[in-house]
């Protein structure tokens, strides 16, 4: 057991610190660098020169050493107990961002840090923001001094244990605050006597809202790690309501390897005259130079044949898989876990409880394993074995998105690999990334080696029928990640095969999509719409153009995108996928009946009959005896027109009456299935940002139902039933007529 230290020695302790941070504060001062000054520009200090206060023997003058240019820790203005952290963590050269960035941020300055993945960001601002909380003398009793925001959960956890490490020797008190741990009350209990807080932004909101005396006007250090992310629109609403929150008199620092310049986010932070220190700006590629990227060509319904293939090529590496969704990171991670390729494989998303997410981030750490993920996993993470390989199955939205993911590996010193799966339709990514610096090659995938995996998925989807539903909802969140990318010169889900895509997860039959089906509609609609209008909804011409040719007309549309992909130099793979466009017209899209309308203004029950010179004449002048011009009506016939007339007025009522309730019930379903849209659109955004906080508020929500036509009865809902009830009432007009007719005679008999 430690004895307590005496009064004297406790005295001489704060002396010494006292006495550090006055010279630390001197020589911070006199050696500040110019602004907008990169120190990486400046020769090394030489070996032997003195470092700190120097003072001339002779003339006793007091001067201090250089610490802008300085290349190792040691050399710089930081407390012992940093430089002690540090040196236990075997930190002793600086890398380039840490070189460019520390003297500025030593001195206070704001800044925008901007360097390749894997190059010590972390440490470029851990150590300003313990060496700020030191000189000031922070205590418990000041509050929170600094607070470090990150996307991630499992990001906010590697920036905690940074902290942790290098400032082991420091007395402050550090919290992890992040969305979907129980605590969330002790955490209120404990939260204003911490001095750092590392924080994802939903979880620092939830404390600024709900924890009485929260109180963050003493802050000191505000730092956005992956700061691009944090700005963007996901982030938005939060990050400004943070913002609101804090004193604008701070030293605010933003990092990322893919940085934001925008004048507009920079406003939001009140950052003033940032340093903006880029220092692979002018490095000849974007990303880490000993990562070798590749990119190939991989129809939409060889995904997991390759996949598959890859993992049984390399059950010795460390490979970190990249999806678009939670969903079907999900089904992936199932359906391959079942099939037992030989190496251990994980999972990790959104969605996850947090034990979990971190009991999995920590696994990954260790061993050689396949970890299957969303973009939870691009940013920030650190894996401590290096990751051997990043494969990408599905095309990251942009070009930051994708730096970020292959920078999970080839980290600080170490290589890496990554390869990039790209449909014949994303090609126009692979030139945006080449246009971005980042040395891509691409390369043929060798057919001869894939092991096609589709059939084995079918027998565990009939043997499993767990698995068809998460099928389902992989094939759906897919095309539904691909339907809301931006970027629409790459991602186009009108171009997808998907009914091969579908088989090719082993579902027997194509899922309804319903936003798909909307979309293809209005495609038609808006080529065809003055054809269509025209002549789909005159009822009472017969010359409607018959389904079929519709169909033959949207073949003809695809051929375009043959095309074009034939133009874009993809001959091979491409051939090969043009006809599956072309033959792929979802029964979905197409085969689901254009309802015909019908003008409700029709005149009903009233007839305008012409004579031969085109005048018009009352119904009952036809009964009249024209030879004579007499027009006394014959009783017989006045009789047999009567009850013609009751007859069709009849049907005609009973047309109105059948209309109307189709019209009532089109009503309630379209309300309805607005509200389901709304519920399921909320459910797959969170499922595909995968970010944090969201996830933990839609755990809450009611899980959306689902809109399948499989033939499990799992899939079949509420809404399928109610599905089911639509396309039985938007039969023809005819065959409703022919309804009204039976309906009549059987009246009338
Ligand atoms: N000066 C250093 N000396 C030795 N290792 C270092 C140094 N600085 C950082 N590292 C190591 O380099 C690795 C990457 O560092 P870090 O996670 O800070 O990179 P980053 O630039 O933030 O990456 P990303 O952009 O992906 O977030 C870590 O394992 C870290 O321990």
């Amino acid at each position: 057991m430690r004895r307590p230290k005496s009064r004297t020695v406790r005295k001489k302790h704060k002396e010494d610190e006292f006495q550090e941070i006055e010279l630390l504060n001197g020589w911070i001062e006199s050696q500040k660098p110019e602004s907008g000054f990169n120190p990486l520009s400046l020769d090394p200090l030489q070996s032997k020169s003195p470092l700190g206060r120097i003072v001339d023997p002779r003339s006793g003058v007091v001067s201090f050493s250089r610490y802008a240019g300085a290349r190792k820790f040691y050399e710089l203005p930081i407390s012992k107990r940093t430089k002690n952290g540090l040196e236990e963590g075997g930190f002793k050269k600086m890398t380039d961002i840490q070189v460019a960035s520390l003297p500025h941020a030593l001195c206070g300055r704001d800044i925008l840090g901007a360097a390749k993945t894997g190059s010590g960001k972390t440490l470029a601002f851990v150590i300003p923001v313990l060496e700020k909380l030191y000189r000031e003398r922070w205590g418990p009793e000041d509050g929170v001094g600094s607070i470090v925001i990150s996307p991630t959960r499992e990001l906010a956890g590697q920036l905690f244990d940074v902290l942790k490490s290098v400032g082991k020797y420091h007395n402050f008190s550090a919290g992890l605050l992040i969305g979907g741990r129980k605590g969330v009350d002790t955490e209120k209990e404990r939260v204003n006597e911490l001095n750092i807080l590392v924080c994802t932004p939903g979880r620092l909101l939830q404390h600024m809202d709900e924890t009485p005396n929260f109180d963050c006007s003493q802050l000191q250090v505000l730092v956005l790690d992956e700061a691009d992310r944090i700005l963007d629109i996901g982030f938005k609403k939060t990050l400004n309501a943070i913002v609101s929150q804090l004193p604008k008199c701070r030293q605010t620092m933003l990092f990322s390897a893919t940085q934001t310049k925008s004048v507009q986010d920079l406003a939001r932070l009140s950052l003033k005259d940032p340093e903006y220190l880029s220092v692979h700006e002018e490095a000849v590629t974007a990303t880490p130079n000993r990562l070798q990227q590749t990119a190939m060509i991989v129809p939409l319904d060889q995904k997991l044949d390759m996949l598959w293939s890859f993992i049984k090529s390399h059950l010795r590496s460390k490979i970190l898989v990249f999806l678009s969704s939670c969903k079907e990171v999900k089904f992936v991670f199932e359906a391959f876990k079942k099939l037992r390729p030989g190496i251990p494989l994980k999972c990790l998303h959104g969605r996850m409880n947090q034990e979990k997410r971190m009991g999995i981030y920590s696994q990954f750490c260790g061993s050689h394993s396949v970890l299957f993920s969303t973009d939870v996993a691009s940013r920030g993470l650190d894996f401590n074995k290096a990751v051997d390989w990043v494969v990408q199955v599905d095309c990251p939205e942009d070009v930051a998105s994708y730096i970020h993911r292959v920078g999970r590996t080839a980290r600080y010193l170490s290589g890496g690999r990554s390869v990039l799966f790209l449909m014949p339709s994303e090609m126009k990514m692979l030139e945006k990334l080449q246009a971005a610096k980042i040395p891509i090659q691409f390369i043929k995938a060798n057919s001869k080696r894939l092991q096609p995996v589709s059939g084995l998925l079918s027998a565990l989807l009939v043997k499993y029928p767990d698995m068809q539903h998460l099928a389902q909802r992989a094939f759906i969140t897919y095309l539904r990640s691909i339907h809301i990318q931006k970027d629409k010169e790459v991602f186009d889900v009108m171009k997808l095969p998907i009914d091969e895509y579908s088989a090719s997860l082993g579902l027997p039959m194509t899922p309804k999509v319903r936003f798909l089906n909307q979309k293809w509609k209005s495609k038609m609609e808006s080529e065809k719409s003055s054809f269509l209008e025209s002549e789909i909804f005159d009822r009472e011409n017969e010359s409607v153009m018959p389904k079929e040719e519709l169909l033959v007309e949207d073949v003809k549309d695809n051929k375009v995108d043959k095309d074009f992909l034939l133009k874009d130099g993809t001959q091979d793979v491409g051939e090969q996928n043009t006809s599956e466009i072309g033959d792929t017209m979802p029964a979905t899209r197409v085969l689901k009946k254009k309802k015909l309308k019908i003008s409700v203004h029709r005149p009903l029950g009233t007839r305008v009959v012409f004579d031969e010179e085109g005048n018009t004449q009352t119904p009952f002048a036809m009964l009249g005896d024209k030879k004579s011009g007499n027009v006394l009506l014959d009783q017989d016939k006045k009789d047999e027109f009567y009850k013609k007339m009751r007859a069709e007025l009849k049907q005609v009522d009973k047309e109105d009456k059948l209309l109307e309730r189709q019209r009532l019930r089109e009503k309630r379903l379209k309300q309805k299935m607005k509200r389901k849209k709304g519920r399921e659109e909320e459910e797959d955004e969170d499922d595909l940002s995968g970010s944090e906080g969201e996830s933990d508020a839609n755990r809450k929500r009611k899980r959306s139902k689902v809109y399948f036509h499989g033939d499990s009865d799992d899939g079949e809902t509420e809404e399928n039933k109610a599905d089911a009830g639509f396309n039985a009432d938007s039969v023809s007009l005819a065959e409703q007529e022919e309804l009204a007719l039976k309906l009549l005679n059987s009246m009338q008999s």
